[in-house]
């Protein structure tokens, strides 16, 4: 019955008990992007090294500044090339962004700001000097962890450790995901499907997750309706050294649904079946060796939620990233009267909208068959329904999780 099967989150609480970060190695900073970082990152340097401009313009003493003063133009500060000697009182010199601060300046004079004639700096009607001055250090010093381990390396971060003069990084092996379909009315894209074929989809939904999430796919193809070549197929997942097996379809309760034995017969032990979730319920979870095994519906819409609800986070964790139990729902308002929910909880596909206030309204689409792919490309968030929820009016405040 619904209220025996397993809840969403002690399914995932447990997909991710077992899952230890892989070992780790090194990329060169062009090929480290979705990577996630093994050890902290420290410093190398102090960035910037020295006080330096953030303007073009002429640096000099604050104290100098009187309305109508001229200053003795004496040298010059570039980037990559400074003024050696200390700034006296009543000198200013020329400087640039990024310039190296001689001993003595305090002040940046915007060059929009003055007249330069005959070897001194005038001050124009009004203009004040700005400090204008970026501290040593004032981005991070040396010695600072400034990106943790565990962290995924994006724009920002790859930037980061670059300016932190790390050429190569450590980071988490990326997990190898080996992807098996079964049935037998499956047949590839591009093939000539009989009349009662489908084209095989799922694998293409599912390996686009588990790439965006770091992974590396080895796509198995597809398999029979029949215990031999499932068996077949998981032994060419263990062949392929696979961290994780995700298998689609054949999960269920039907005579053709074997999975589970073809998977038992070599050697998985099983930690659940069946979960309180919809799309979803019939997910398989557990361990074949060192292997975790994901069994995913064979529904499209299924398969691909439970991929982003179970998969990603495994994934995540396999890399050390701590992001793995983190909640990344947020709150909307239900574009639509919300029906009364039974013993699963929903994820049923919505359109994501702002009202007249600025407010994010997810209104469910008008159909939630879990085959429907349509809907799934038309809708931007899952509306989370908890197990048991009473009925909701519109407008009543809901939770969703986004899928772009
Ligand atoms: N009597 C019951 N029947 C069903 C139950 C149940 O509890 N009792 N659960 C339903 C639920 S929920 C789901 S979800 C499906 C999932 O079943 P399976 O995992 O065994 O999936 P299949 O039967 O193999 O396929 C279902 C559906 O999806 C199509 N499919 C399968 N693989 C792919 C693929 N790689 N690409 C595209 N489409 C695929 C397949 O042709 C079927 O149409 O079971 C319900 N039944
Ligand atoms: O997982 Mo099934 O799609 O709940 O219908």
């Amino acid at each position: 019955m619904a209220d025996q099967l397993l809840s969403v989150d002690d399914a995932l609480a447990r997909v991710l008990s077992g899952a230890a970060r892989l070992g780790a190695e090194t990329a060169p900073l062009a090929q480290a992007r979705g990577r996630t970082l093994a050890n902290d990152l420290v410093a190398r340097r102090t960035q910037p090294p020295v006080a330096v401009s953030a303007m073009d313009g002429y640096a000099l003493r604050g104290a100098d500044l009187s309305p109508g003063a001229r200053l003795k133009l004496v040298g010059e500060s570039a980037a990559g090339h400074g003024y050696d000697a200390p700034l006296q009182p009543g000198e200013a010199i020329r400087i640039f962004t990024g310039a190296p601060v001689p001993e003595g300046a305090d002040a940046i004079l915007l060059q929009e700001d003055a007249l330069v004639a005959d070897g001194a700096v005038g001050v124009k009607e009004g203009a004040t000097a700005g400090r204008h001055i970026r501290a040593a250090g004032l981005d991070f010093s040396e010695g600072a962890v400034a990106l943790a381990a565990g962290t995924r390396l994006g724009v920002a971060e790859l930037a980061l450790a670059a300016a932190m003069n790390h050429a190569v990084l450590p980071v988490a092996r990326r997990p190898r995901v080996a992807i098996i379909a079964s049935g037998d009315e499956l047949v590839p894209p591009g093939a000539e499907p009989g009349p009662a074929q489908i084209i095989a989809c799922n694998s293409y939904g599912v390996a686009a997750i588990a790439e965006e999430a770091g992974a590396e796919i080895v796509d198995l193809g597809i398999f029979r309706d029949d215990l031999a070549d499932l068996e077949r197929g998981i032994g060419l997942a263990r062949e392929a050294r696979a961290d994780v097996l995700v298998t689609l379809g054949g999960a269920s309760v039907g005579d053709r649904d074997l999975l589970r034995p073809a998977l038992e017969r070599q050697g998985m032990t099983l930690d659940f079946w069946k979960i309180a979730m919809r799309p979803g319920k019939p997910l398989i979870s557990g361990r074949l060796g060192a292997a975790h095994i994901l069994g995913l519906p064979g529904n499209p819409v299924a398969s691909i939620v439970c991929a982003l609800l179970f998969l990603k986070p495994l994934l995540r964790a396999l890399q050390g990233d701590p992001r793995a139990a983190a909640d990344e729902t947020e709150g909307a308002l239900a574009g639509a009267a919300l029906p009364a929910n039974k013993g699963r909880r929903d994820y049923m596909r919505a359109r994501l909208a702002t009202d007249a206030d600025g407010r994010l309204v997810a209104t469910p689409q008008p159909l939630q068959d879990s085959s429907l792919l349509t809907e799934l490309a038309q809708s931007q968030a899952l509306l989370i329904r908890e197990a048991g929820a009473p009925p909701a009016p519109a407008g009543a405040p809901c939770r969703i999780l986004r899928l772009r």
